[in-house]
Formats: C-alpha cells, sequence, structure tokens
C-alpha cells in the first residue's frame, strides 16, 4: 500500500523512503521517538500533507479516488475539545462528505449515524456536548464518526495517550472488533509494554523505516534500541 514514501516540510525530511504493506483486519502500530515522523506518516495517508516522493494506493490505484474509505484522528490536543457541537452532531459530521447538493439528510445517512452511535454505546451521550464526556468517551465519540463515514481504514494519532485504565481497555477491545469486521487500524503508539497487546503489526520508524512486520518479530530489545537510537529497558 505505501512504497518508497518520502515527506518534506520545506528543508525537513519527515519521513524517508518509507514502505508498508498490509490489509484490511490488521492493528498496525507506528513506533518510534518523538519526532520520528509517526503523525507525518498518518497525515500524508489522509491526503493531509503532500508525498515529496513515493507512492500511498488502495484497492490497486491511487488512495486520492478512495478518501472517503480513511478517516483520520487528530492528537487529542490537536482538538479543539471547547467546540459547540453534541455527540451526535459530531458524529453526523461522518455523513458529510456523502451528501448531496442541497445537505440534506436522507434516511439512510440517519440510519448511518444511529448504526455508529449503537456501536460505540454513545446512545446516553448522544445529546452531550462532546467537552462534557470523558477522554475515553471523546476518543469513542470520534470513533463514531468515521464509523458513520464508513471509512475502512481509521488512522489514529495517539488513541491510548492520556487514557485511563478502564478506558484504554474498553478502546482497545473496540480496536480489535473493527478489526475483526474487516477494517483497518494504523496507530501510532508511545507505550511499549501495551504494544503487543493491542496491535499486531507494527512499523518501526526514525524518519526512515527500521523494519516492518509482527509484533513478536519486531518488538524485541536490540530492534527498539535501534529505533529510539538508545538502549530500552
Ligand atoms: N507542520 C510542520 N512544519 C515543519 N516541520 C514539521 C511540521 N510537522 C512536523 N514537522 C517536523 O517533522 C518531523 C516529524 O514530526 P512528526 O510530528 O511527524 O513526528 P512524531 O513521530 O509524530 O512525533 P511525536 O511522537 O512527538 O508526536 C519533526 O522533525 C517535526 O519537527
Amino acid at each position: 500500500m505505501i512504497d518508497g514514501l518520502s515527506v518534506k516540510y520545506r528543508q525537513i525530511t519527515a519521513l524517508q523512503n518509507i514502505s508498508l504493506h498490509t490489509s484490511c483486519g490488521n492493528r498496525v502500530a507506528l513506533v518510534g521517538p518523538n519526532g520520528a515522523g509517526k503523525s507525518t506518516l498518518l497525515k500524508a495517508i489522509a491526503g493531509l500533507v503532500k508525498k515529496s516522493g513515493g507512492s500511498i494506493s488502495w484497492r490497486g490505484t491511487q488512495i486520492k479516488k478512495w478518501s472517503k474509505e480513511f478517516a483520520y484522528l487528530p492528537q487529542r490536543e490537536e482538538v479543539d475539545w471547547d467546540f459547540p457541537i453534541t455527540v451526535r452532531g459530531l458524529v453526523e459530521m461522518g455523513r458529510y462528505p456523502q451528501l448531496g447538493m442541497w445537505k440534506h439528510f436522507s434516511k439512510s445517512d440517519t440510519h448511518a449515524v444511529d448504526n455508529a452511535i449503537e456501536l460505540l454505546d454513545l446512545a446516553d451521550l448522544q445529546n452531550r456536548q462532546i467537552k462534557q464526556l470523558s477522554g475515553g468517551q471523546q476518543q469513542r465519540a470520534f470513533i463514531a464518526r468515521s464509523i458513520a463515514q464508513e471509512a475502512h481504514v481509521l488512522l489514529l494519532d495517539e488513541p491510548f495517550t492520556g487514557l485511563d485504565r478502564p478506558s484504554s481497555e474498553s478502546l482497545a477491545e473496540l480496536l480489535q472488533k473493527l478489526a475483526l469486521e474487516g477494517r483497518l487500524i494504523i496507530a501510532s503508539h508511545h507505550d511499549m509494554a501495551t504494544v503487543k497487546t493491542l496491535f499486531n503489526q507494527v512499523l518501526l520508524v526514525n524518519q526512515h523505516s527500521l523494519g516492518f512486520g509482527p509484533c513478536d518479530e519486531l518488538i524485541t530489545d536490540d530492534k527498539l534500541s535501534a529505533t529510539f537510537d538508545s538502549p530500552q529497558p
């Protein structure tokens, strides 16, 4: 899916020659130190930053054609949680790319929103403002938006950061369920203690790729030390 990808911000090279071939049903962790290019990679797949080289394809063609199938969830600090919108309003935003010229919600749009709210167990919270939710509930609301969008690929920037244990566990269960249903999850992740339980594949990245494959093979002391440029406990 990703071949020889490079991304530059003016003089800064954020990613160089990254390749990653995966498929639906997988949960892929992006692991590397701060500034390694994990967010940049998610943004490049989402079409939010320009590639300076390489290609990203999906179902055999360039991803531009498939943008509706990709949902990007930014890092928590990049979201304006005070923005006045209800949980349902946020989930409805997932339908906006599919609405016709008059931006009118059809029965099938409403059905998709209802389904997403139910799947993410948000029915009781749907009329609350997003700022009134816990961190875990906010993540669920954002994921519900991608489900309403009918996205097949979820690009999550540090989805577990800042969550307490019960919220982390319920998000982990949800991601596993979504992957089992055939979605592809790609997420940046910082906690080496949990990467093997939360994900089945990993890309080790530090501007360059230091390996892509099953977590069991790549999450080793040696490989992590090489990725982080320092010994790992
Ligand atoms: N908008 C931007 N303009 C210029 N440089 C940027 C921009 N965004 C990121 N960079 C640079 O690109 C490199 C990769 O950044 P990126 O945010 O992708 O790393 P990261 O692995 O996600 O880091 P972290 O773990 O700290 O979130 C860094 O050197 C960063 O300073």
